[in-house]
Order: C-alpha cells, then structure tokens, then sequence
C-alpha cells in the first residue's frame, strides 16, 4: 500500500493536473490512516470496540492514566463487560466483570496461557538477567520456572519458612514498639510492611536479609523495583505501541530503562556472590539460589535462575505492603474499630494468651476473623488492578466472536472485584464480614463461609495464576496476627488514610498500587505482654539468618 502511495506521488511530481493531484492528496491520506491505525491483529467482529479511537496512539490518550478505572467507567456506562480496544498498533481485549474474567482465566486457561512481550521490558530491561515469570512467554524455560517456584512457594513449603515468618514478624513489631513509644508517636507503617516482604524473599532466593528499616541496599531494591514496575505500564511507556518514539533523538525512557537495568544487575550479581562466598565458608543457608548453584539435581540455566529469583523478589515487594498497608488503612478507621475488636476476640478465642498467640500465629491460618480481613483485604485493594497482560496461543470463541491468537488480553481485576452483580451492593465497600457467617449462639462467633472455587481475581486465575499466593497469605495472616494482638490501630487525625478503592493509590499509572502515605497511632493492648514475647522472640530468631 505504501509503495503504491509513492509510486502515485512520484507521478504527481511530474504532472501538475489538479486531478491527479487531487488522486494523489487522497492516496497519501489513505495511506496515511492506514499506517496510522492498522493493528497487529485486525478488528475483531462481534466484539464492541470503545467509541473515539485515535490515529497512532488509539485509546491510549483516553485510557489516561488509570486504565483500569478508565475501563471499569467504560464497563459501566457502555454496559460491555468484554469490549476490544487500540493501544498504539496493538489491539486488546479487555474483560472487566468478575464471571467473565473467572470464564476467560479459567475457561479458556490453555488458550490464554501466554503473555505478551514489550519492547522495554522485554526488549531494554530484561536483556541481562532474564524476564521474569510473569512476563514470560509461555515455553519450556517458562514451564521449568513455574514448575521450581511452585515446590519452593506451595503448600507443602511452607513449613521450611516457619522461622522466616517469626522472625520477620518479629521485627515488624519489635521496631514499631521502639518506634511508636506507645502510642505517643504517629507512624508510617508501610516502610516495616515493605523490609517485611523484600526480607522474606530475599531470604528464600540468597538465604539474605536486611535488618534495618532504611538499610541503603533494601531502599535501592525498592527504589529501583518501583521505578522497573512503572515503566512496565503501557501508559507510562508509549514506545511499546507507539514504536516510532522508539527513534527519537532524546527518549528518556530507554535511557532510564538502561540506567535501571544496570542499578538491578549490580544488586543481583552482589546478592548472588554473596551466596557464592557463603558456601565456599560452609556458612550458606538453605535457598533457591544456594541449591541450584550447588547443583542439586536441577535441570535450570543460570539464566533461569536469575529469573526465578527476580520473579519472587519483585512478585513480593509491593504487592504485599501495597495490600497490607491499606488492609491496616482501613482497620484503622472509625468503622475498623470494631473489624479490630472482633477480630481481637476472635484471635483470642483460638489463642488464649499472648504467649500462644506468638507461638503459634503462623504454623496455619486458623482464626477465622482474620482470614475474612486478608480476604478483604486482598478483593478490596487491587493492588494490581489490571493483573499481568495474557496473550492468546490459540483463537478464543467469545459468545461467537473469535478472539485471535496472539491477541493481548486485559483482565481488568479491579472492575471484577468491585462488580455488584457478584459481590452485591456492597461490592464497593471494605467488610470482611462478607466473607464470614455467624452462629446463632448469643456470642455469635464468626465461621468463614465456604467460598466455592474463586474468591476473588487479585492473585489472578487459571495456568497461570500468581505462584505466590499462598504465601502471600500467610504472610499477611502473620503480620496482622500480631499486629493487632498487640495493638489498637487508630487513624491519625493529621495524616489519615484514603480508603477509597481507587483513591488509595499514589501512582495510578504503575503496574502494582503504592498507597497513599498515612499514619498511624498504636495502642498497646498489653504492654508488658508485648514486651515479654518480643524478648522471647528476639531469643528465639536471633541465629536463624545472616544479614548482610
Ligand atoms: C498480595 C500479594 C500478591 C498479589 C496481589 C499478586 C498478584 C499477582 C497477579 C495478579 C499475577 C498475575 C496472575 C495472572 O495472570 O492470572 C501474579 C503473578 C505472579 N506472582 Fe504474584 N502476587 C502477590 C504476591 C506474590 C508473591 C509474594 C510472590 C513470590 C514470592 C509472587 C510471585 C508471582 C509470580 C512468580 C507470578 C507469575 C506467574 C506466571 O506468570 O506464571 N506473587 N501475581
């Protein structure tokens, strides 16, 4: 088509007849938009596409940027739960009721096993150390990933992680007791939520983990993990869809892209020599990166290994503080009081003393109140509202529209779990209570309702659902086991928290929330209890792992 449009052109050049140049402006304008507004996969028929589709950049303008709001609005007012639309040259289906995300995810769980690859990420940031699961196409490398990561993170597991997580919840309360004097200080917590989670896997990949709060290695993780998870964004990273941006003289997103790429391979490759100098000391701990070094009967290429271990760190360090930080935003409010107090009741009713409550919090996920709050916590704040792209392998018939391969497939989380026609009126509103019943007896003790199949689509769903989801559980179980047993939370009247399911979040257009920043006042509940189970505990964890 553009070599004809040209052939045209040079003709016009020789002749100045007004109709042939008339022929000639309407070739080139012709070319022009089809340049502009072909997609990688054609328009498909039978599926709504949003009204008001620019040439070259498609609905990007218009998806801002929140595209997860943007389209649970477009949900809304069109009435489409499945609507297609154009980012750039690539087109997309977006899904955005909680049945039809379960239905594709689940459904169709072979068909959109892939993910998509992205000229930054895939292209820029992730040439030296390997994508990351979530962003890797499905193959045997990806296959042989998941597969290590689900006997590292399942079930089974967790039992090795016993003392990770008494130890690392240790040290969220040890260091809010000394930092909090009793209540006397508002705090931000989200810095002990997010040492909580980058500790945990630090330890499970290298056997490593950072002690301090504002330690300058575990704040270049963060730092850096954050700035990586933002240019992941298609609305922070037009030249994904857009490619000539790729070719402008000063784009600073493949400079940044670079310079973050090289900052993670420094923290990496010191982590890893780290492990290589522990274990010629005889002093390495157990963890992925020492047993697969060592060689332990694994089939895994340096390159996956890198991978593996960059997955869990970075599947970890904001989803978990983001979900954590706001579930506690919440219990903090007026209303949280009394969510606290039952929840209260209910830790104690399954652990009578202080004593057991940190002996025994996080063997299993027994009291029911608090699994109600994680549940909540994790359906309410959609930390990462529109999941993790998918890309179709085979074509998917959608109510008679046939869906292509390779198309890219939106699950718009966040709309599904606010969806009314699953979750009720309510759909809108923090309660854990919904996920809970309660007997008839006068003291009306909470029973965890049987929820069949899918609670909800935070950790996604199907073949490739979030590897990580039942230790994130337990690591939010854990935490708040203890945080609440051992004090009131209650909202600062300076700096309160925004519970808003979409205003909580600083950074709308990164790939994983950031919450707002709040703070907190803590009232210890039993002060001197407190103090004697952190002595206990300090003694107990006090040789389990190094720092570094
Ligand atoms: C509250 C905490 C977490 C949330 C909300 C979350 C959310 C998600 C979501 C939405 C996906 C994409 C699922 C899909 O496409 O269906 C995902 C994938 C993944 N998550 Fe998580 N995650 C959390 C914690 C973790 C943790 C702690 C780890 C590891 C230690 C982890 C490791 C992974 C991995 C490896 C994948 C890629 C799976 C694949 O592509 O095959 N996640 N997570």
């Amino acid at each position: 088509m553009l070599q004809s449009s040209l052939a045209v052109f040079d003709g016009f050049l020789l002749s100045h007849d007004p109709v042939t140049m008339a022929m000639v402006a309407i070739a080139m304008l012709v070319a022009v938009f089809w340049v502009t507004t072909t997609t990688d996969v054609p328009y498909i028929k039978g599926l709504p596409e949003v009204p008001g589709a620019l040439p070259l950049v498609g609905h990007l303008i218009q998806l801002g940027d929140d595209h997860a709001t943007t389209c649970e609005k477009w949900f809304r007012e069109y009435k489409w739960s499945v609507f297609q639309v154009r980012l750039g040259n690539t087109r997309a289906v977006v899904v955005n009721s909680f049945d039809d995300c379960r239905r594709m995810l689940v459904g169709h769980q072979s068909a959109v096993i892939d993910r998509p690859k992205l000229y930054t990420f895939h292209g820029i940031i992730s040439s030296t150390q390997g994508f990351t699961i979530g962003s890797s196409p499905w193959d045997e490398s990806c296959k042989r990933k998941r597969k290590a990561v689900g006997t590292a993170l399942g079930r089974p597991a967790l039992r090795n992680y016993f003392p990770m997580f008494d130890l690392e919840s240790f040290c969220i309360v040890r260091d809010l007791h000394r930092d909090s004097c009793s209540g006397a200080v508002e705090i931000n917590i989200r810095p002990y939520i997010q040492r909580y989670a980058l500790n945990t896997t630090l330890t499970l990949c290298y056997g490593i983990r950072m002690d301090e709060v504002h330690d300058s290695l575990l704040r270049e993780i963060l730092h850096v993990g954050s700035a990586i998870s933002l240019l992941r964004s298609a609305s922070e990273n037009y030249q994904d869809y857009i490619p000539a941006l790729r070719y402008l003289p000063a784009n600073n997103k493949t400079a940044r892209s670079r310079e973050l790429r090289s900052r993670r391979d420094a923290y990496l490759n010191l982590l890893l020599n780290k492990v290589r100098e522990m274990i010629k000391n005889g002093t390495d701990k157990p963890c992925i990166s020492s047993a697969i070094l060592k060689d332990q009967e694994t089939k895994l290429t340096g390159v996956e290994v890198s991978s593996i271990c960059l997955s869990l760190v970075s599947g970890g360090f904001e989803t978990i503080p983001g979900t954590l930080t706001s579930c506690i935003g919440s219990l903090a409010t007026l209303e949280g009081q009394i969510w606290q107090e039952r929840a209260y009741r209910d830790i104690v009713r399954y652990h009578p003393t202080m004593e057991d409550i940190w002996a025994n919090s996080f063997q299993e996920e027994k009291v029911p109140y608090l699994n109600a709050i994680v549940k909540e916590a994790g359906r309410y704040y959609t930390v990462s509202s529109m999941s993790l792209p998918r890309k179709t392998v085979t074509e998917v018939d959608w109510n008679g529209a046939k869906i292509p391969p390779k198309t890219m497939i939106l699950i718009n989380a966040q709309a599904g779990n606010h969806d009314m026609d699953h979750f009720g009126p309510s759909a809108g509103k923090f309660d854990p209570e919904r996920w809970l019943s309660f007997t008839e007896s006068s003291d009306q003790q909470p029973i965890e309702t049987q929820s069949r199949g899918l609670s909800h689509l935070s950790f996604g769903a199907g073949a490739r659902a979030c590897s990580g989801q039942i230790i994130a559980s337990r690591l939010l179980y854990a935490a708040l086991i203890r945080i609440i047993s051992s004090y009131r939370i209650l909202a600062s009247d300076t700096d309160p928290p925004t519970t808003d399911y979409i205003e909580y979040n600083q950074f709308k257009s990164a790939l994983v929330a950031i919450p707002r920043d709040f703070k907190v006042k803590l009232i210890p509940r039993d002060p001197h209890g407190v103090s004697q189970c952190l002595a206990a505990a300090s003694e107990r964890t006090k040789d389990f792992y190094r720092e570094v």
